[in-house]
């Protein structure tokens, strides 16, 4: 079939690439002129492992990208895939979204029949009340007939986002006719009759909330365990032998159990904020998602309180391993490094940073912090090391823990290894 996907994000490249690499013929839409050149030279403009190869496998041939919204005209549906940010209050940010729709419906005004899909994760009723008449008023087209709906929301992790789309757990398909229905499960069909999957019919707001329910399970279940980890730190127990023994209780499952300096990422956070938004909308006071988001910002502070208790932090050096929200991305949208680093400067600390792969994207936010090539480096003669995020490197580190000032380590992942020699502190063990 031939797809358009506006929006060329993590989400949209994807998406696009991984559409193209099935069988279809996709034609990427942004507005950024750079991202767009950057596919059509058959690479990404976000680092995801996997993506740039089928990228280059099927640019120039069943995949391209363009700036021209008119482009969408040519294709038989359209996947959205462009952001919904979080306001001030926690709600989304439906602008950039109601402003692609009415783009979206000027170019196909004219003709018999189009498929949007919202691939973005929206609050119920937003593709009802937002994005569908958008369409419609600018297009002519009538939802329902012309203008057939669909949503489809998206599972995959950064860092993992090919592999996840092409392996995926379930497939959600969202629509309110049979029309569109079979659309989108012909669209899947070449994904779904070569994986083992679960395929979920359902309707447009069920569509749409079982993707915040997901996110909000997850980040809820990670900042259970950081409370009971909290609470093992105080009674000396090692909160992920006691993670691993409820893991294998195949109620709880032994994933997201990980415990440390929290949730961070473009989708948790914001996710969760508008869930709590939402029900708050509808009179419901969610206290429990609440509590998770209490729990997700203490931790950084338990991380900097640790690290009191052995270093004067006023004018000392302290180095902050990993900046990325977690490994395998160059992505530091609430990474937890973020409030570590506020925390350490508001401390009179000076901060160096070492990431793999995110110290340009953080170099935005703390231009002024000082920045290493290596871990090694940001390890000479720091006072205090503190580990944001999990990459398998840090695992390694041995001997360049003896550059240090003062050897001590605050371990908010829960990946050095404990050693002779170290002042080590776990978050949670
Ligand atoms: N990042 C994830 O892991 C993930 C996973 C599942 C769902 N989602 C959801 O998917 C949606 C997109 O997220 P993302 O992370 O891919 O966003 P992103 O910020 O990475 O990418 C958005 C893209 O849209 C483009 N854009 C902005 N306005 C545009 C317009 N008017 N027309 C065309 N292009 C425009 C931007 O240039 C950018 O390339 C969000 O709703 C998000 O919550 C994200
Ligand atoms: O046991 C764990 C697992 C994760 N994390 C943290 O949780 C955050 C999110 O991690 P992850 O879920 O792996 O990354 P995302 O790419 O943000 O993916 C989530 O958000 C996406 C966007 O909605 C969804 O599509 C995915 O299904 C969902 O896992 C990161 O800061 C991790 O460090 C923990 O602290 N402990």
């Amino acid at each position: 079939m031939k797809l358009s996907v506006l929006g060329s994000g993590y989400v949209g490249t994807t998406v696009a690439a991984c559409f193209a690499d099935l069988g279809h013929d996709v034609t990427a839409v942004d507005i950024d002129e750079d991202t767009v050149a950057a596919l059509n030279d058959g690479h990404a403009a976000i680092h995801e492992p996997g993506l740039d190869d089928r990228i280059a496998a099927n640019v120039g041939d069943r995949l391209r990208a363009t700036t021209d919204y008119d482009a969408i005209a040519e294709t038989d549906a359209t996947f959205v895939a462009l952001p919904t940010p979080s306001m001030e209050d926690g709600t989304i940010d439906t602008s950039i979204l109601e402003a692609g729709a009415e783009a979206l419906g000027e170019a196909i005004a004219g003709k018999d029949e189009h498929l949007v899909v919202v691939k973005s994760t929206v609050v119920p009723k937003t593709t009802e009340t937002v994005v569908a008449p958008a369409v419609a008023d600018a297009s002519g087209l009538t939802v329902g007939e012309g203008l057939q709906v669909g949503v489809n929301p998206e599972f995959l992790r950064e860092g993992s986002a090919v592999d996840d789309f092409m392996r995926p757990d379930k497939v959600v398909l969202g629509s309110e006719t049979a029309r569109a229905a079979a659309l989108l499960r012909e669209i899947y069909a070449p994904l779904t009759s070569q994986v083992d999957t679960h395929v979920v019919e359902t309707g447009l707001r069920e569509a749409e909330i079982i993707k915040y329910a997901n996110n909000a399970f997850l980040a809820t279940k990670i900042s259970l365990m950081n409370e009971i980890g909290n609470i093992c730190k105080e009674y000396d127990v090692d909160a992920y032998e006691v993670a691993e023994a409820i893991g294998l209780d195949h109620r709880i499952g032994s994933s997201f159990l990980a415990s440390g300096v929290g949730w961070g990422g473009s989708c948790f956070p914001k996710d969760v904020a508008a869930l709590i938004a939402a029900a708050r909308e509808v009179g419901y006071e969610p206290s429990l998602l609440e509590a998770a988001v209490e729990v997700n910002e203490k931790q950084p502070r338990r991380m900097l309180g640790l690290l009191e208790r052995h270093v004067d932090v006023e004018g000392a050096r302290v180095a902050v391993l990993g900046l990325a929200f977690k490994p395998g991305t160059d992505d530091v949208r609430e990474s937890r490094a973020i409030p570590v680093i506020r925390g350490l400067l508001e401390r009179g600390a000076t901060v160096v940073g070492y990431d793999p792969i995110a110290t340009e994207r953080m170099k935005r936010h703390f231009p002024d912090i000082e920045y290493a090539a290596s871990a090694a480096d940001a390890l000479d003669g720091a006072d205090a090391a503190l580990v944001t995020t999990d990459w398998e490197e840090f695992a390694d580190l041995d001997a360049e823990f003896d550059a240090m000032a003062t050897p001590v380590v605050v371990d908010g992942r829960h990946i050095v290894e404990r050693r002779d020699g170290l002042v080590y502190e776990g978050l949670t063990w």
